[in-house]
């Protein structure tokens, strides 16, 4: 099963989820943003550099909130997701 790790970025009662782009596997779907953690990667190593490279954001890790698992018929993933805070420069 492949693993994939979600962050869950909360604003003012606001969570921000992120499209995925055209003409990519699931395109144009709604996602947290995250993805799939690399051989020798901790699923918390694989989310800092996944939410560095989409959305050039520095984040800290609150909390593991959920796991979550499900069936596409390419493949079966499990979602790790975690409750970030964003790092604001100064
Ligand atoms: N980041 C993220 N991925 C999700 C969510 N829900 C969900 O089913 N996924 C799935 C979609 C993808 O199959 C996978 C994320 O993997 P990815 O975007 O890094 O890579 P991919 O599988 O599209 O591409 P590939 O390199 O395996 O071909 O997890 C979600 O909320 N956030």
């Amino acid at each position: 099963m492949k693993k994939v790790t979600a962050a869950i970025i909360e604003k003012n009662g606001r969570v921000l989820i992120a499209q995925r782009p055209q003409g990519d596997k699931l395109d144009l779907r709604w996602e947290f943003p995250g993805g799939k953690i690399e051989q020798g990667e901790t699923p918390e190593q694989c989310f800092l550099r996944e939410i560095k490279e989409e959305l050039n954001l520095d984040i800290k890790i609150t909390k593991h909130f959920m796991n979550s698992c499900y069936k596409y018929e390419t493949g079966e993933i499990e979602l790790i997701c975690y409750l970030v805070e964003t790092i604001e420069a100064n």
